[in-house]
């Protein structure tokens, strides 16, 4: 059985979660944190979550993992038929990760853990995400799915990563930008957060962040 390793504070953790689910995956959850522990790099060579562990060994990247998960449990696909959809669904994915997510996350320690940002580093986040934002609101059709007619992995990495952007530029600049740059997001998150595996996953979140205030 799949074992999926990291916490329930972490986005890209509750991506390959929600995916699981999705797919109807049988699998356990361990609790690891990410650190530069020798044992911890064994599994995750630069100490990060998610990893999994499979029969094969484990696997790390999220990105990677999902593809393994995709490829190997074909019954409930998450991307499309067509290799050009399957295509532009792997284009949504890497928009909202490489050119949004990752360029949030540079606020995230100021936003939420008790870090600092320069303002050069504000400026400049601002920028890129605004920039990163006017392009995904180009490709992003919200009819009603992110891709189109129908749920995708897109979906699943969308709706985790959006709420996390939203939060980080209200606390950091007083603007939801992901409902700025992307109107329709309103409707989309409500209508994403009302399927059954999305609620487990937006539960088990909340509980990870309780236990995570409690011991702050
Ligand atoms: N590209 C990685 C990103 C994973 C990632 O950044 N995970 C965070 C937790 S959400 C982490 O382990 N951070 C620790 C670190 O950066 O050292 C993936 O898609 O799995």
């Amino acid at each position: 059985m799949i074992k999926l390793c990291g916490f329930g504070l972490s986005n890209y953790y509750n991506k390959i979660k929600l995916v699981l689910l999705e797919k109807q995956i049988a699998f356990s959850e361990e609790l690891v944190y990410p650190s530069q522990d020798e044992a911890l790099l064994a599994r995750s060579p630069l100490g990060k979550v998610p990893f999994i562990e499979t029969e094969h060994g484990c696997l790390s990247e999220s990105q990677a993992i999902l593809e393994y998960l995709e490829d190997s449990y074909t019954e409930l696909p998450l991307y499309p038929r067509d290799a050009f959809q399957r295509a532009k669904c792997r284009e949504l994915i890497q928009h909202v990760e490489l050119n949004v997510e990752l360029i949030a996350r540079r606020l995230y320690k100021a936003a939420f853990f008790g870090g600092t940002a320069s303002d050069e580093t504000r400026t400049e986040v601002r920028e890129r995400l605004e920039l990163s934002l006017k392009g995904l609101s180009k490709l992003a059709k919200f009819s009603p799915y992110i891709g189109g007619n129908v749920y995708t992995a897109a979906d699943s990495v969308a709706w985790i990563h959006f709420g996390l952007i939203s939060m980080t530029t209200q606390k950091m600049y007083g603007e939801d930008f992901i409902a700025k740059y992307l109107p329709a997001t309103a409707d989309y998150m409500s209508m994403i957060g009302k399927r059954l595996h999305v609620q487990a996953v937006a539960a088990d979140r909340a509980n990870a962040m309780a236990e995570f205030m409690a011991n702050k």
